[in-house]
């Protein structure tokens, strides 16, 4: 039941955005897409969740294709965390929460539904704000209400567009765990669109670098992770600790070792 993607392209008024994209995430994974500004994250994001429809290339789920199926059965499959919630501000947490379950609801909530939603409520620590209106919840709770319509969706596939941006440290940490829990306790597929390479290579199973709209490395976070291909993408000489499974990622200044071997930054393709 993995994610297929291949040979997707994608442009905006004919300006390339992706090209080339082959990418294939295993059942219950853990998928960090990481890249620059720009470099096409969102955009991918937003091909898998349907939001824009790419110029060539498939994507599939389990050998099914997931950009031709009916709306409502992909909305059963996949489920989106959008950088900034467009959900109308008159709603409760509970009823914003509760959208996520639109795809599987017939006419009424069922009290499995209700279930559901109380159960991603507490999951991302919302329970006191249960009864509060959107507009009355900070940046970063208003975060969590989208996470938690996510999981109350109950995808296959979890699509997160730097989820984590408006998040305290403890929050992003939580999250994070949240959603790793869920891919292996799950089987749930996760892609996660994040900047914080040591927070990717902590949690994640696989990092997807990109580097204008097209994939320069991916593999297990310790393998995709490399001195001088990080340095290059990002234009900023960094130093990469490995220690068994584990890898830290640090810009070369903060250490004191900066100008010993400075990147050429890598030319936009
Ligand atoms: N609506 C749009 N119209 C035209 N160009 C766009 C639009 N949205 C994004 N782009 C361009 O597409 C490219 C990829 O943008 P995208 O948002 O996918 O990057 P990203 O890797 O998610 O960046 P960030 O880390 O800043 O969120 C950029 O060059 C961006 O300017």
């Amino acid at each position: 039941m993995s994610l297929e993607v291949a040979g997707v392209e994608f442009g905006y008024r004919r300006h390339p955005v992706l090209e080339g994209i082959d990418l294939t995430v295993a059942e219950g994974a853990f998928c960090a897409l990481l890249g620059p500004n720009g470099s096409g994250k969102s955009t991918l994001t937003k091909i898998l969740a349907r939001i824009l429809r790419p110029g060539a290339g498939t994507v599939r789920h389990a050998g099914r294709d997931l950009l031709r199926m009916p709306r409502r059965e992909h909305a059963r499959i996949v489920s989106y965390v959008p950088q900034s919630s467009e959900a109308p501000f008159e709603l409760t947490v509970r009823e914003a929460v509760l959208l996520g379950r639109t795809p599987h609801i017939g006419l009424l909530p069922t009290t499995h539904d209700w279930d559901v939603v109380e159960a991603a409520i507490d999951q991302l620590g919302l329970a006191d704000l249960r009864e509060r209106h959107l507009s009355e919840l900070s940046g970063g709770q208003a975060q969590r209400v989208l996470i938690a319509r996510a999981l109350a969706q109950e995808p296959r596939v979890l699509l997160l567009d730097e989820p984590t941006s408006a998040l305290d440290l403890r929050y992003q940490i939580e999250t994070l765990r949240i959603v790793r829990e869920v891919t292996r306790e799950r089987g749930v597929t996760a892609l996660i669109a994040i900047h914080d390479l040591n927070h990717a290579a902590h949690f994640c199973d696989q990092a997807v670098l990109l580097h204008g709209g097209r994939i320069v490395a991916d593999g297990p976070p310790a393998e995709a992770f490399d001195a001088a291909t990080l340095g290059r993408v990002y234009g900023l000489e960094v130093r990469v600790e490995r220690t068994g499974d584990t890898v830290d990622v640090r810009p070369a200044e903060l250490d004191g070792t900066s100008g010993a071997d400075r990147p050429e930054p890598l030319p936009r393709p």
